[in-house]
């Protein structure tokens, strides 16, 4: 078999594994919220497939009077992901709420003038942090995550920017497997066709920024996280080494973006290593 014929195939079990999660995940929204004392949940919509499968199962979770999707633009964001967003409103008769970023990122970065286009991106996806959990203030909503398996595998999101949030339904999800979701959603079929974009600036996709497809980078990850097969088995199998190498640095670089800060021990009590457990915290 050639490693396409094999993708191809892994790709199919992968997303054969999503054909009953709606109602397991439409479960744990409304567990966890209520756990949480929230009524409502809020997030950013950017017209792409990861925050839209969000969009739908939060509605099937709350029903559209307690689901708050906010469009914040940047002024270079495509036009047809906005459009996209509010085809997404449309659809789940949400009502349209946006904040335009521009203003308060370009009066930052007028004072940074050698600033990167990836400092820029970082901070774009940190002020929508910054709102989400404004609004969630203001409407007592709990903030959803929107960040796929593949992406938090691969450290593919900004650390307390997109990857920041209180609950995420589809965290355990690959994207090949968000794309099935999307299908059993009836997510329309231009966003779910799209290539997925960070939208940091203009152009950007995340295939071309990883040197990889989706598809290459889900199978791959199943053998070496859930299979927990090493990177020479994965190879063995017939995978390309610079692929299996270039996913296990990026898995390896970006484990900070997965975990607590780290705290220095002091006590015999000390948050984060011994003070772990539900127990500790009187559950
Ligand atoms: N070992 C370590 N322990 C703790 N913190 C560490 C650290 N190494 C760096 N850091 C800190 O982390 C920073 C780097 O991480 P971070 O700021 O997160 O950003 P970084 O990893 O440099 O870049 C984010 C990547 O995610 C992509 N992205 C971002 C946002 C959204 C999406 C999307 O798909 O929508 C994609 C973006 O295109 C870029 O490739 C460093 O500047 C430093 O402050
Ligand atoms: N313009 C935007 N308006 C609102 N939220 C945004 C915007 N851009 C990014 N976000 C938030 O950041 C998250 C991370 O973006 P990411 O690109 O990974 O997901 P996506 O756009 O939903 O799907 P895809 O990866 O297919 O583009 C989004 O899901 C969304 O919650
Ligand atoms: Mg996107």
């Amino acid at each position: 078999m050639t490693q396409s014929e094999m993708i191809a195939k892994k790709c199919e079990s992968l997303e054969h594994h999503v054909a009953d999660v709606i109602p397991i995940l439409v479960e744990f929204l409304r567990q966890e919220v209520e756990k949480s004392g929230f009524g409502r949940v809020v997030f950013g919509l950017s017209g792409g497939i990861d925050s839209a499968v969000v969009a739908y199962l939060a509605v099937a979770a709350f029903g559209r009077d307690r689901v708050h999707p906010i469009i914040m633009p940047y002024k270079t964001s495509s036009k047809s992901s906005v459009a996209d967003a509010k085809e997404v409103l449309a659809a789940l008769d949400l009502p349209l709420t946006m904040v335009d970023i521009s203003p308060q990122i370009d009066t930052y970065f007028g004072l940074q003038e050698d600033a990167t286009a990836l400092r820029k991106g970082n901070k774009m996806a940190r002020e929508r942090m910054s709102i989400i959990y404004d609004q969630s203030a203001k409407l007592k909503a709990l903030p959803l995550g929107t960040s796929n398996k593949t992406e938090l595998l691969l450290g593919y999101g900004t650390q307390f920017g997109d990857l920041a949030s209180a609950l995420n339904p589809i965290g355990d999800l690959y994207k090949t497997q968000i794309r099935r979701l999307a299908r059993l959603l009836s997510v329309p079929l231009s966003i779910i066709e799209k290539p997925p974009s960070a939208d940091l600036w203009e152009d950007q996709t995340d295939e071309s920024d990883f040197g990889f497809t989706y598809e290459e980078a889900d199978v791959m990850l199943h053998m070496l996280i859930d299979e927990r097969l090493s990177p020479e088995e994965v190879i063995e199998r017939g995978f390309e080494a610079s692929v299996v190498e270039s996913i296990m640095r990026r898995i390896r670089q970006n484990q900070f973006k997965r975990r607590m800060p780290i705290i220095a021990k002091l006590s015999s009590r000390t948050i984060g290593i011994d003070f772990r457990y539900s127990r500790d915290w009187g559950m």
